[in-house]
């Protein structure tokens, strides 16, 4: 049994799959969890931009230690944390996404905006050349999402580089479907700056999940 909620997405019962997928659920976030979520990227940022010295880290690293022990009871299964499904946060909430806010979210097409941080250096001021098909992947899914075609899995995922992608920067890109053939949709984006500099392009297939599929 499912049901639309307020800001349009679908809250399930258990066990509730399309083919062999699970819904994509919603949690509601609290009012805190957009605050942990932000300064667990700063620590993120800070894990791979500070040089810290022994002694000081003994102690950072056993308090890191211990915040991990104050979360472990509240572990949860899939679909069960706000973490991804949370559209108002910066990447949905999920620590694994880019911290990017979707400002467009309609049958035609997706558009989401944000920076590149530290975390994400590659190499010479650089975003790494790894984040940024995350970041098509995962407009890629929504577009499809809000395209209102059926669950479908990535088939394949081209990027073209076209210009270095700078850190610190605000962002935009926007995804859209093509064309759909069966269970197969065409989609591609466009990451670009403020000025519409195109940083890079991308298109996938979408393929729909056959019942049972994971
Ligand atoms: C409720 C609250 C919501 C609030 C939040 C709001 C929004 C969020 C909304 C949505 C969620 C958003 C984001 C989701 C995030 C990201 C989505 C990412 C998705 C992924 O990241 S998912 C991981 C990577 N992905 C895989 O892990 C796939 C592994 N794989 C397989 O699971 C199988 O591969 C499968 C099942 C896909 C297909 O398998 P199969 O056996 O059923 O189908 P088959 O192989 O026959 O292909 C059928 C037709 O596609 C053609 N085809 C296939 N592959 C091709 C290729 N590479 N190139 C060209 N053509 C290809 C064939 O040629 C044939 O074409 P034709 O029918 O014309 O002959």
């Amino acid at each position: 049994m499912s049901e639309q909620t307020a800001d349009g997405t679908e809250s399930v019962t258990d066990g509730e799959k399309r083919g062999g997928f699970p819904r994509f659920r919603h949690t509601p976030a609290g009012p805190d969890f957009g605050r942990f979520v932000e300064a667990m990227r700063r620590l993120q940022d800070l894990a791979v931009s500070t040089n810290v010295p022994d002694d000081v880290l003994a102690d950072i690293a056993t308090q890191a230690e211990e915040l991990a022990d104050r979360l472990t009871p509240y572990e949860v299964p899939e679909g069960k944390s706000p973490a991804g499904s949370n559209i108002q946060l910066p990447g949905r909430g999920s620590l694994l996404m880019l911290p990017w806010m979707v400002e467009k979210f309609d049958t035609e097409g997706v558009r989401s905006t944000g920076v590149f941080r530290r975390y994400h250096l590659g190499g010479n001021g650089a975003a790494h050349g790894g984040v940024l098909p995350l970041l098509f992947d995962d407009v890629f899914g929504m577009t499809v999402h809000a395209g209102g075609r059926p669950i479908s899995r990535t088939g394949y995922l081209h990027i073209n580089y076209r210009a270095i992608t700078p850190l610190n920067t605000q962002l935009v890109i926007e995804g859209k479907v093509d064309r759909v053939e069966g269970r197969k949709t065409f989609v591609s984006a466009r990451l670009t700056d403020l000025d519409g500099k195109l940083l890079a392009d991308g298109e996938a297939l979408m393929i729909e999940l056959l019942p049972g599929q994971p």
